[in-house]
């Protein structure tokens, strides 16, 4: 078995490790260190929970601590949560040598930013789209001779999701070195493999957790099929259950979209659950403050949308409960990874309603594993199905009177305003496909009927007469 000594690491950083309480390297970290310190661009593809953040930490400290100068090292990573969680890894395992990071996201002053960026430090931890500005509107950002590049989730930093990076990262990979390492980690990088190879072209040390499932075996998945106006009520009776049954809790319970996860978050606490949210509608101070209440166990219950589905490291966290069954498989594996990490069992459930079972098909095919279903007594559900739906309602009508859409709609026009779009313009287009779709359906609808009436015409016509018959 491998020990951090047989991998090259030197004597003072494995005490380091002991004292976070990692004291013998998992399989990406076994495979993948060596391979950095011997200076090769790395590619580590293994499953949420299995210690990544190290895998990449660990070489690039033990290289800082052999020529220490700042910019070192820039990490790249989708969400904000993320890159505060990896710099906190940098601060501990590079205490002894007094490592300086910088935390460069959105959300918070650019100004004081700029500032620290200033000072050079050994490691610039980021989202893709505050660097790129920051790139774009100074020249105090030095990163030409950066010795890494990191890319944490890598595979969501290339794909065109919701938010997309792909403009962003070309501005930052034209401000870092040509020559230098290259490290992406993910939980599922293989679907951008090609597109990621083209980023790491230094002869890549490929490293990929070999296994059927893809999900850990520590973490039992189920489902519950419930019809749409039950699934809140099934929500509701489970984290009752979790109450009463265990002492030491603590669910993440993912939705769709950041008005549910707002009107989900009120309802529960209307029937006295210790819940807490997370969305990206959320003021960047409220989101870090959540997250920590969340942590430190004062909230027992966080309501979030998939900004937390990715890298989010809370070892308490024993169930993932999925309010809505995600879209794609990819997305499943992250939120359900967010519990059963580092060899701690955990449970997700899946909330699936007639309309979601093609997704279930998807994930187990993706997965390879066959979700069980959860055992649950419908009668205890119903008991409570008004007392929850009328709560619910309450709070949808207390959302309605506050500014919630307003706000959304202000965001989306900041977000349009950024990507370079002019939102009354867009607008106008929306209308204008909006008007034709309902001019399609106003006519799809006059042929049906009149192809209705037509058919009614001709049944009358063939009706033999009682003369006939
Ligand atoms: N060698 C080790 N031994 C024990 N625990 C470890 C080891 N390496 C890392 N850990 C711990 O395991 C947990 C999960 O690690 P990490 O967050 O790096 O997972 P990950 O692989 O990046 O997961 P994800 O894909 O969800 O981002 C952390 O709490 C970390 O401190």
């Amino acid at each position: 078995m491998a020990t951090f000594e047989s991998l090259g690491l030197c004597e003072w950083l494995i005490q380091q490790c002991k004292q976070m309480g990692i004291s013998r390297p998992t399989p990406v970290q076994e495979n993948c260190i060596p391979a950095i310190l011997e200076g090769r661009d790395c590619m580590g593809c293994a499953k949420t929970g299995s210690g990544k953040t190290a895998a990449f930490v660990l070489p690039v400290v033990q290289k800082l601590s052999e020529d220490p100068y700042g910019v070192f090292c820039l990490v790249l990573t989708p969400t904000r949560e993320l890159a505060y969680q990896i710099a906190e890894q940098f601060r501990a395992l590079g205490k002894p040598l007094g490592l300086k990071d910088c935390i460069i996201v959105g959300g918070m002053d650019m100004v004081t930013q700029g500032l620290e960026l200033s000072k050079k430090p050994h490691v610039v931890v980021a989202t893709p789209g505050r660097l790129a500005d920051h790139i774009r509107s100074s020249d105090t950002v030095n990163l030409n001779r950066i010795q890494f590049l990191i890319l944490d989730e890598a595979d969501r930093l290339l794909e065109q999701g919701c938010t997309d990076f792909t403009k962003d990262l070309e501005v930052i990979l034209s401000a870092v070195p040509a020559k230098r390492q290259t490290l992406l980690f993910s939980a599922t990088l293989t679907d951008t493999l090609q597109q990621l190879q083209s980023i790491a072209m230094n002869r890549p040390f490929f490293w990929e957790h070999k296994s059927d499932v893809r999900t850990v075996e520590e973490l039992d998945q189920r489902f519950i099929l419930t019809p749409e106006k039950v699934k809140d009520a099934y929500l509701v009776h489970l984290i009752q259950k979790f109450q009463d049954e265990h002492d030491d809790w603590s669910i993440i319970i993912f939705t769709n979209t950041c008005k549910n996860c707002q009107i989900l978050t009120m309802m529960l606490r209307e029937l006295n659950f210790p819940t807490i949210s997370l969305h990206s509608m959320m003021k960047q101070r409220q989101r870090f403050a959540n997250l920590a209440k969340f942590k430190s166990n004062v909230f027992k219950i966080l309501i979030a949308t998939d900004v937390a589905a990715r890298g989010l490291d809370i070892p308490t966290v024993q169930v993932v409960i999925n309010h809505n069954t995600p879209g794609l498989p990819k997305i499943y594996i992250h939120r359900v990874g967010r519990t059963a990490r580092a060899g701690r069992n955990g449970v997700s459930i899946t909330l699936v309603t007639q309309y979601d079972i093609h997704l279930i098909s998807a994930i187990e095919e993706q997965t390879q594993v066959k979700l069980k279903e959860f055992p649950v007594e419908e009668k205890e559900v119903l008991k409570i199905l008004t007392q929850v739906n009328v709560t619910r309602r309450q709070c949808e009508i207390r959302l309605e009177s506050t500014d919630f859409d307003e706000k959304k709609k202000i965001n989306k026009r900041k977000q349009m305003i950024l990507e370079g779009k002019d939102p009354d313009l867009e607008e106008k287009r929306k209308n204008e496909l909006d008007k034709i779709s309902r001019n399609k359906k106003k006519l799809r609808g006059k042929n049906q009927e009149s192809l209705q009436n037509k058919k009614e015409k001709n049944k009358t016509n063939a009706k033999p007469t009682e003369v006939d018959s």
